[in-house]
């Protein structure tokens, strides 16, 4: 069972939200979350600005495509991840955008903070701004993202404010998926998204309704998430599981794919560069700025080959 979480509840501190975020993080490591500042109108709003940025021609997300970069902003052609290193590249495709930072920045050399890449808006394609929309939707889904990082410090007994300051220039990436209709060649091995724990804190992902995620159960056998825009599929990630000991769990989750097209959107939550997640109290140091690099230079297949070739 994934616990439903009404957000305003908890938001206001709720013993019994507390406490289904708690028995959520420490047992499925999922969760949804509904009744938040995003109205299922504005999420499907801009489900469709991706879809259409997914459905223009190849020639227009060409220029915008990450693989020309040392960073992950812009377009990810089918192919060019790879979450699970038994599995083959995943059939999706994604547009990733980030958090940036001034030129002046001590971080502004990290890839983390690299700046966004916007395809040009294309004439006829109607009133929506992708860039706009993109941005504006990223906005309020990481200050929810942040309001629910205080309620589950209270629901773990850390203050409210715990994650406030390690969250203040976040690693934030929001993303895009499109799943296009499983391909006939696709075999044993290929995916959607192959099977993956997500690699941060908390991941804020919003569905189209369609049905497609599957999340492990311990113990065996592939539980089916659906949510409709409105309502979202909260997770954790590798950091978090680090950071509280093994207390947090990161669940692995996948998209076999099937008859339907598929848009997701996760905003993946991950703390600042030099936030040290490590377990608390362990005394040792573990940077998630350097977790992420590693998972990303495993995983994005362009990245793969940057490390390989030194
Ligand atoms: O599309 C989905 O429902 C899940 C996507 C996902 O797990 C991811 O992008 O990390
Ligand atoms: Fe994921």
């Amino acid at each position: 069972m994934i616990p439903k979480i009404d957000a305003q509840a908890l938001f206001d501190a709720d013993k019994e939200a507390l406490d289904a975020v708690r028995r959520a993080a420490e047992t499925t490591g999922f969760m949804t979350l509904h009744n938040t500042a995003l109205s299922g109108a504005e999420v499907a709003a801009v489900i469709e600005s991706y879809r259409q940025f997914f459905k223009l021609p190849e020639a227009a997300k060409e220029p915008v495509d990450m693989a020309q970069t040392g960073s992950n902003r812009g377009w990810g052609r089918a192919g060019s991840e790879q979450v699970d290193l038994n599995a083959n590249p995943d059939y999706k495709q994604f547009f990733d955008c980030g958090v940036s930072v001034p030129s002046e920045h001590p971080w502004a050399d990290k890839q983390f903070y690299a700046p966004n890449k916007w395809p040009k808006q294309p004439a006829g394609l109607g009133a929506a701004d992708f860039r706009a929309d993109v941005l504006a939707y990223f906005t309020k889904a990481r200050a929810i993202s942040m309001d629910l990082l205080s309620a589950l410090a209270r629901a773990i007994g850390e203050p409210a404010s715990f994650f406030e300051d390690k969250f203040d220039t976040p690693m934030a990436l929001l993303r895009g998926n499109y799943y296009p209709e499983r391909p006939k060649w696709a075999g044993e091995k290929d995916f959607g998204i192959a099977t993956h724990t997500d690699y941060g804190c908390l991941t804020f992902l919003a569905l189209d309704g369609s049905p497609g995620l599957e999340v492990r159960q311990r113990g065996g056998g592939w539980i089916p998430v659906r949510a409709e825009p409105g309502t979202f599929v909260i997770n954790f990630g590798e950091m978090f599981e680090m950071w509280t000991n093994g207390r947090v769990k990161a669940t692995p989750h996948r998209v076999v794919g099937g008859t339907n097209e598929r848009i997701s959107i996760p905003l993946f939550f991950n703390p600042n560069y030099d936030t040290n997640v490590a377990p608390i109290g362990s005394g040792q140091v573990i940077l998630a700025g350097e977790h992420l690099s590693a998972r990303y230079n495993e995983t994005y297949v362009h990245l793969q080959q940057t490390s390989k070739g030194g």
